[in-house]
């Protein structure tokens, strides 16, 4: 075990605040209290709330259990009805591993563990808890907000009058967000009059994010293997630095290379952690090959840890619902695929080895142009990484693996799904980390990762829109059509689907064919009144009628061929721009820009058949009105306009605030003068702090003028609807300016909901940014300022189909 840093008497003090059954179990087990067992327990037994935080594997399980036992036992025997604890975790597997570690010590007091959790009905483990009772629940705080909100009857919150002790295990989770809505409900169901513990291996930064947890004279323990890590001594932490191309060879490699060791390997999300499931399985093939992630069943989940804890090499593949408090005492190896979402998950995911004073060993996986991140996680989370080389990993061996992938992918369906899958979650984690600064997805090699995962084609993303390195991309030749499941149900489903599209498809040429008959003999109907048109038709009467039948049914089989052909003609227009054939033409034709790939989506509509022709209007309609609501859907689209333009400048504005903070933040701190590259002079500093101020209020305009562009919608909607009633009225409006007004009342009011919603995120995130000093946030409000993830395209497609009209 770790050496102990604290005296002797203050581990007899806390000896001494423990009840007997306590410690003779503990004693049989144990040899000695580790450190933040006795600095948490000693302010939780002295009537002080306590905020823990102490690295991975220091025993942190034990300084809540023991402390919250004993504060149980102070008060005595629960009723049937009555609950003495409750313990948080933020996932099933560590509730689960809390409550197998508390057991012995809570049988030793006559108390009852129970562990509720998601994955199974809800109705049944209320059922459970109330037939079996329950002193101490260890619950996800997910599951608990369901407990809460089923419970019509109220017999469940009354249980939870009695608590004494409630537990936050991984504290620092419970304050994203989305755990607030079940956070406020389960604080608000527990008694004020309680002790409160919050243990992690990284806390919050802010005390102020301590506040919703309505902490009572909190003492502050922090424990440190040294002054200058917060890492476990007995865990080396390394780093690889390769092409991109290269990193999932690099990883092969590297577990190969170690065929007694047991890995546990970190990818970025539950469709990487299944695709590369189905890969490795091929690949390597020699070792227990293992898998978990969310979207497993509970039983699932239980079976593969089940199965990595006996092996002795085995390799699990694990999102980060491993990361955090899981204990496996053996794990030799962690490696992280991927840089986690945010650097405190740097610390739990290496956490997973070098535990109970074992020597454990941490490899993290960067692509050439991530190599900044190493003093990134140095300089925040206060880790030191080594370099080490994995030597043999060539090119041509990254080459053959992804060639490998392919083959593989060939053989179903189902792992090509999964591939794409797999890399567009990779590429939409990766602009959610919180070191942006250091490692963008502009700068990394998208081509060179989306080789690594071996995938056939590019996925369509929005986030990698626009980028000019995508032609690097080795496309596969394969017609992915022809990929069969191996799964044989779903390739008789597809099958099915397939051919019911054709068959609609064939529905619809035919119904459009009998339209343009239809048409056309009225058109010839029209015409014959006219004089010569009758004496054709006299003539095609003389002709006989089933000869007329014969010559129109051949135009309409004529025209379904025209059709089908054009139908086909675009098929294979598709098919040569999927191949790349017509990439050229693509490249100077498809739209740049969001803004330009709306307008040309809005230019597809005003041809589409939906759309009035101009030349549809009648004689003696009201060209004035025309005239009119043309120019209020231009004025219309120009909000639009306005509203993208302060966005943009409200994102650059965001950007420069974010770079001053960052130049500051990175600076040594010196009183110098002279500047010199990493020093700031004081007036270099004062005037940083100066943009800072402007650029901040920079966006607070653009924010104020977003909701004055709303504003403008309003009027403009109320215009629209007065244009509804007096078209309504007038009874000889033209269908263009019928159609104007119509898609204008439709989309108005659609528009001003999306973007008061827009709004209301921008400026939630823009004021937990003045509030909380951080780098997520930060990025999280540019973002959103560029991405706008409420603006629906399809309204503005509408309004700006209104315009392209009016170009005509
Ligand atoms: N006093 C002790 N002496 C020896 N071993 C201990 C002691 N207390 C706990 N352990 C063992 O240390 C291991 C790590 O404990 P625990 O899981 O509680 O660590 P942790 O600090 O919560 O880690 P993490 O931050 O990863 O969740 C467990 O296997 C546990 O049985």
């Amino acid at each position: 075990m770790i050496e102990s840093k604290i005296d002797d008497s203050l581990r007899a003090k806390y000896r001494s605040l423990l009840p007997r059954e306590l410690l003779e179990v503990f004693d049989e087990k144990y040899k000695q209290f580790t450190d933040v067992q006795v600095l948490a327990g000693l302010p939780l037994l002295t009537h002080n709330d306590a905020v823990v935080e102490s690295p991975t594997g220091s025993g942190k399980t034990l300084a809540f259990a023991l402390p919250a036992l004993a504060i149980m036992k102070r008060k005595g025997k629960f009723a049937a009805n009555e609950m003495g604890a409750v313990i948080l975790s933020p996932s099933r597997e560590l509730s689960a591993q809390i409550a197998r570690m508390m057991e012995p010590f809570a049988a030793a007091l006559n108390y009852k563990v129970q562990v509720s959790v998601g994955g199974k009905k809800v109705e049944q483990d209320m059922k459970k808890l109330k037939m079996q009772g329950c002193d101490i629940l260890v619950s996800t705080p997910g599951r608990l907000y369901q407990i809460l909100s089923i419970d019509k009857s109220g017999e469940f919150r009354r249980s939870l009058r009695s608590v004494e002790v409630l537990i936050l295990d991984e504290a620092d989770r419970f304050n994203e967000s989305q755990f607030e809505i079940h956070m406020k409900e389960i604080l608000s169901a527990l008694p004020k009059q309680r002790r409160s513990g919050l243990f992690s291996a990284t806390q919050a930064k802010e005390q102020e994010d301590l506040g919703m947890f309505m902490l009572r004279e909190p003492k502050f323990v922090k424990l440190q293997e040294s002054e200058s890590l917060v890492q476990p001594t007995a865990l080396n932490n390394f780093y690889t630095v390769v092409e991109a191309d290269q990193k999932l060879m690099c990883c092969v490699d590297f577990i190969r290379q170690k065929p007694d060791k047991k890995f546990l390997v970190f990818f970025p999300s539950c469709a990487c952690v299944q695709y590369f499931h189905m890969i490795l399985k091929h690949v390597l093939t020699k070792r227990p090959l293992l898998a978990v992630h969310g979207k497993n069943s509970l039983k699932q989940r239980s079976d593969q840890i089940a199965k990595f804890v006996s092996s002795s090499n085995g390799v699990m593949l694990s999102t980060d619902v491993m990361s955090r408090g899981i204990d496996i005492a053996d794990i030799d190896w962690v490696v992280q695929f991927e840089i986690p979402k945010a650097s405190s998950w740097f610390v739990h995911r290496t956490g997973r080895t070098g535990r109970q004073g074992r020597e454990g060993n941490a490899l993290l996986l960067l692509a050439n142009e991530q190599a900044a991140y190493v003093e990134f996680v140095s300089k925040h989370e206060k880790v030191i990484l080594k370099e080490i080389k994995v030597k043999s990993t060539t090119v041509q061996k990254a080459e053959e693996l992804r060639q490998k992938i392919q083959r593989i992918i060939g053989t179903d369906r189902g792992i090509l799904e999964a591939g794409s899958k797999a890399f567009v979650t990779h590429i939409e984690s990766y602009v959610k980390h919180d070191c942006n600064i250091v490692c963008s997805l502009k700068e990394l090699n998208v081509p060179g990762l989306a080789h690594a995962y071996g995938i056939l084609r590019l996925p369509k993303m929005r986030e990698l829109s626009g980028r000019a390195d995508l032609d690097k991309f080795k496309r596969s030749d394969v017609d992915t059509s022809t990929i069969k499941y191996a799964n044989e149900k779903m390739e008789s489903q597809r099958k099915g689907i397939m051919e019911k599209k054709h068959e609609k498809k064939v529905e619809f040429l035919k119904k459009k064919a009998a339209e343009k008959k239809l048409k056309d003999k009225r058109k010839m109907k029209k015409g014959k009144g006219a004089g010569s048109a009758e004496n054709g038709a006299a003539a095609e009467r003389a002709d006989g009628k089933k000869n007329g039948k014969v010559a129109v049914k051949r135009k309409a089989t004529s025209d379904i061929a025209e059709e089908v052909d054009d139908f086909e003609a675009d098929a294979r227009l598709m098919r040569k721009m999927k191949k790349g054939k017509l990439k050229k033409k693509m490249a100077t034709s498809s739209p740049k820009t969001p803004v330009q790939s709306l307008q040309r989506a809005a230019a597809n509509a005003s041809r589409s058949p939906s759309t009035p022709s101009i030349s549809g209007s009648t004689t003696n309609e009201d060209t004035d009105l025309t005239k009119r609501v043309t120019r209020f859907a231009v004025e219309v689209w120009n909000l639009t306009q306005n509203w993208l333009d302060a966005a943009g400048t409200a994102a650059s504005s965001a950007e420069n605030v974010m770079n001053r903070r960052l130049q500051i933040m990175y600076a040594k701190d010196t009183e110098a003068s002279g500047s010199q590259s990493g020093i700031l002079t004081k007036d270099e500093r004062l005037r940083i702090y100066d943009d800072i101020v402007r650029e901040v209020r920079k966006v607070d305009t653009q924010l104020d003028r977003m909701q004055k562009i709303i504003g403008k919608f309003g009027t403009a909607q109320t215009r629209a609807d007065a244009y509804k009633q007096m078209i309504d009225k007038q009874g000889n409006a033209g269908r263009k300016a019928k159609w104007i007004v119509e898609t204008l009342n439709k989309n108005v009011p659609l528009a001003i909901e999306m973007y008061s919603k827009e709004l209301e995120s921008k400026r939630l995130l823009w004021w937990d940014v003045g509030r909380v000093d951080s780098s997520a946030l930060f990025s999280a409000a540019i973002l959103s300022f560029k991405h706008e993830p409420f603006v629906n395209s399809a309204v503005i497609t509408a309004l700006y189909s209104l315009i392209v009209l009016e170009s005509i």
